[in-house]
């Protein structure tokens, strides 16, 4: 049976990265998708955003919605300190199972917990079953019908705290209209947006960067 792209992302990690060099597995992974086949990852360009936001935030207690192939969860856990750690949710069993190796070659394994499952059944079990009790960084980027109701639940489950940062990818290309009119006109975040361009492409996309004011 034909290989999937994931799976055929993967075989150039292997082929290409060192293991436990995350900067090795994120340009392996930036190579094949400039040079063999575009894949769905935030790209070298998006992703030197998503890394200076996080740098400068230090988060200990990071969620990320939407895994893939594990390419911006590599890239956010590099940045953490030890005992800091990342919860990643991932829908599709095909890409958790990538995922997993991917975050394995990086070496970053002690840090991501990668749980298979829909993001509106995790979120409200966040505290119980992880002891969390509020998260300092979540990155967005899961199905785009998702972020807006995820966002009210998170809310909702008091997993936000004033300060807390949420960034989301995609805000152009594909687009969640109904997100970015949320949190650029509620009173209980305050929103920018970081100009861009989708992955690997010439096209215009961004990430929307949003504190929540408590
Ligand atoms: O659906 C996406 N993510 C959730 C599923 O894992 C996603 C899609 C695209 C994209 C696709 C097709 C196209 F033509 C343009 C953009 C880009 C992304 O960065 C994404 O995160
Ligand atoms: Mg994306």
């Amino acid at each position: 049976t034909r290989s999937t792209r994931p799976q055929r992302l993967l075989n150039a990690v292997r082929k290409h990265a060192t293991r436990g060099d995350p900067q090795s597995v994120i340009s392996a992974i930036d190579h094949f998708c400039r040079h063999s086949e575009w894949a769905m990852n935030i790209g070298d360009e998006k992703g030197s955003i998503l890394d200076s936001v996080v740098s400068e935030l230090n988060p200990e207690k990071v969620l990320e919605l939407g895994t893939y192939c594990g390419y911006s969860t590599v890239r956010i856990a590099r940045l953490l300190p030890p005992g800091a750690r990342l919860i990643t949710l991932e829908f599709n069993a095909d890409y958790a199972a990538i995922a997993r190796q991917v975050i394995a070659l990086a070496g970053l394994e002690d840090r991501v917990q990668l749980v298979e499952g829909a993001s509106e059944d995790w979120i409200p079990r966040m505290k119980e079953h992880f002891g969390i009790e509020t998260f300092d960084f979540v990155f967005l980027d899961h199905w785009k019908d998702r972020y807006l109701p995820d966002t009210k639940l998170m809310e909702d489950c008091g997993l936000l705290r004033k300060g807390t940062v949420l960034l989301a990818d995609n805000v152009i290309c594909p687009g969640v209209p109904d997100y970015l009119q949320y949190v650029r006109n509620s009173l209980s975040y305050k929103s920018c947006y970081f100009k861009s361009h989708l992955e690997y492409t010439k096209a215009e996309d961004g990430l929307e960067k949003s504190v929540f004011l408590g």
